[in-house]
């Protein structure tokens, strides 16, 4: 994951998004700029004071008109900086906002394959703590880093035209600080980008087991989560404090070198004024001009770790930022006029990108008539479910073709063929808004009346009635995931959102899984009546979901092992009848269920 760029690549991408706000960064700069002009200037105005206010003869006036100066110029630069803080934090909260809201849409064009490989802690550490740290960073660090470096620069210029001698003591002392400080730069920015990461998988440890708090504690494993979880608390504690020490030394050293010159500089400053080489005003304002950089020096190491942090939270933007949406919609779109929903598997061969050559479906062929219901049946891991997901896209076929009324699935637009195939998956998830938001996802027009009508209808024929009875009926708002809800409740909702989506195929993946058999019952039967129209493809665990079906398709180690109707396959398959007696909640009479279809068919292997 981790990928090092130099600082200036890293900083250089984020133009395209500070353009805009560009004028108010660069008035933010030449304020804090002129603060510190105002700052360096305070120490000539104090050298004219002394060689020539304070001299033997000089009026009261002049003293007042160089104090009133002194006063004036404070002031002065207490009001850029307060100028700088105003012009900055607007465009610095834009940034963030707009690049926070492109990094959301990003994450939500990328394929699922992507949200496979990331753990959820690592976007959110990156979708808010990171973006937080680059609005700081633009709107002080980067500001006053490239401040603080001009004021320095000034600064010894303006010291040297007092006296080369002390200038250069000064200077001497730039070196050391200037070669530790790249040393520094190398080493933090590997344990910035380590804490960073640290920081993400740490956040989805803490995703993972909020979300997880049942199973934790119905298995009582909550102590050992404890445990995990100060395993890795403490691993990133140990960064930060590694963070910390090398920030302390760049400190020291920073701090201390200036410090030195400036003891060798008082001193060598007072031999020459007393041996006539430099006014006592000079001398003054060479010390107060060094007061002033000083600050900045010091301050350099926090800035510089400001920088490096910074650059690290703008590579792991762009890393999210720069992986590529592998789904994505022809340049011109085919849709057939007339969508009659007749789906073709030609040949289809997948394997997700983490195990490239081992597939899981194999040459997979397999026609689906337009209207008829197909129940996909096989052992688990055999492939069903990955099917299923091929059907919107959620993941691209690794050969052969999917085609819906003769068209590549690769053919439509994205938005349009997700608009046709409707999927309820046997994990339901249900998003923390209302039951109405809930179901109506997939609905994208329609008034309020038909909306509502196609509303009461789904939630009929998942037998989802249950929703009106909650403290605000269908405006109820259900928590995250749904959890207030049963499993069936759950699951039950969730096919009513696919159901009122209207597609022109239905995709579903077990969806009668958590309901009780008299449920199950009632919704099959009103289920056939929604199925009788539309193309389904429907993943079987239970007898009674295949009984839904019109033809059975029999997935064994990812390919097609035979496709008919269930009396078929029961019959003239073996594998089927071992599928189905291990799907059996209560064993069924296989035997005598045999030698019925005996009577009548002819049983073929
Ligand atoms: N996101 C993924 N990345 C890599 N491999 C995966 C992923 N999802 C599933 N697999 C693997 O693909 C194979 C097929 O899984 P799939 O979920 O399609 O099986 P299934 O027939 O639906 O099983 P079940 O009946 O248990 O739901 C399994 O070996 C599984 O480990």
């Amino acid at each position: 994951m981790a990928k090092q760029s130099s600082f200036f690549r890293s900083v250089s991408r984020l133009y395209p998004h500070i353009k805009p706000v560009l004028p108010r960064l660069i008035m933010g700069l030449l304020s804090a700029l002129l603060a510190s002009v105002v700052a360096l200037t305070i120490p000539q105005v104090l050298r004219v004071l002394i060689n020539d206010s304070l001299r033997p003869g000089a009026t009261a006036g002049a003293v007042w008109g160089s104090a009133g100066l002194i006063l004036a110029l404070g002031v002065a630069e207490a009001v850029l900086v307060a100028l700088r803080r105003t012009f900055v934090i607007n465009p610095a909260t834009t940034v963030e906002t707009r690049m926070r809201v492109s990094l959301y849409g990003h994450l939500q064009d990328l394929p699922v394959a992507f949200h496979d490989r990331w753990g959820s802690g690592q976007l959110l550490s990156r979708a808010m703590t990171d973006l937080n740290f680059i609005r700081r960073w633009m709107a002080f660090g980067a500001i006053m880093l490239v401040v603080t470096t001009l004021t320095v620069v000034i600064g010894v210029v303006v010291m040297f035209t007092m006296s080369w001698q002390l200038a250069l003591i000064f200077l001497a002392a730039a070196g050391p600080v200037m070669v530790y400080g790249f040393r520094f730069r190398t080493r933090f920015s590997k344990v910035t980008r380590r804490s960073q990461d640290q920081a993400g998988d740490l956040a989805t440890t803490v995703e993972e087991s909020v979300h997880g708090i049942r199973v934790l504690k119905a298995f009582g494993r909550s102590r050992e989560a404890l445990e995990t979880f100060n395993g890795q608390a403490e691993e990133l504690r140990q960064t930060e404090i590694a963070k910390a020490r090398h920030q302390a030394v760049f400190s020291m050293v920073v701090t201390l070198l200036p410090e030195l010159a400036l003891g060798t500089g008082l001193v060598t400053g007072i031999l020459l004024a007393a041996g006539g080489h430099l006014s006592i005003g000079s001398l003054v304002a060479f010390f107060a001009t060094a007061a002033v950089i000083a600050a900045p020096v010091e301050f350099s190491g926090m800035l510089l770790a400001m920088a490096l942090t910074a650059k690290t939270a703008l590579d792991r933007h762009f890393e999210v930022m720069d992986s590529q949406n592998t789904i994505t919609s022809p340049a011109e779109p085919r849709r057939p006029a007339d969508v009659k929903g007749a789906l073709s598997f030609h040949n289809v061969t997948f394997a997700f990108d983490d195990a490239p050559d081992k597939p899981v479906l194999k040459d997979v062929r397999l026609d689906i008539c337009p209207g008829e219901t197909m129940a996909l049946v096989g052992i688990t891991g055999s492939g069903k479910s990955a099917l299923l997901q091929l059907v919107p896209r959620l993941y691209d076929v690794t050969a052969g073709s999917i085609t819906l009324d003769g068209v590549d699935l690769r053919e439509f637009s994205v938005q349009e063929l997700r608009a046709l195939v409707a999927v309820a998956f046997e994990d339901t998830t249900l998003f923390s808004s209302s039951v109405r938001d809930n179901v109506l996802l997939g609905v994208r027009a329609g008034d309020a009346d038909t909306r509502e009508e196609i509303l009461a209808e789904a939630l009929d024929t998942a037998q989802a009635h249950f929703a009106y009875s909650l403290p605000e009926g269908l405006d109820t708002l259900i928590g995250e995931e749904g959890l207030s809800l049963s499993g069936g409740q759950r699951q039950r909702l969730a096919l009513a959102r696919a159901i009122a989506a209207r597609p022109s195929v239905l995709v579903l993946d077990d969806p009668l899984s958590a309901l009780d058999v008299n449920t199950e019952e009632l919704v099959e039967n009103r289920l056939r009546e929604v199925l009788a129209g539309t193309t389904t493809l429907i993943v079987a665990h239970r007898p009674s979901t295949v009984a839904l079906a019109d033809r059975v398709a029999l997935l064994e180690d990812g390919r097609i092992a035979a496709v008919g109707t269930h009396t078929e396959l029961l019959a003239g398959n073996s594998h089927y009848r071992y599928v189905i007696a291990s799907l059996e909640t209560e064993p069924r009479d296989l035997d005598s269920e045999l030698s019925a279809l005996d009577d009548t068919e002819e049983v073929s292997q």
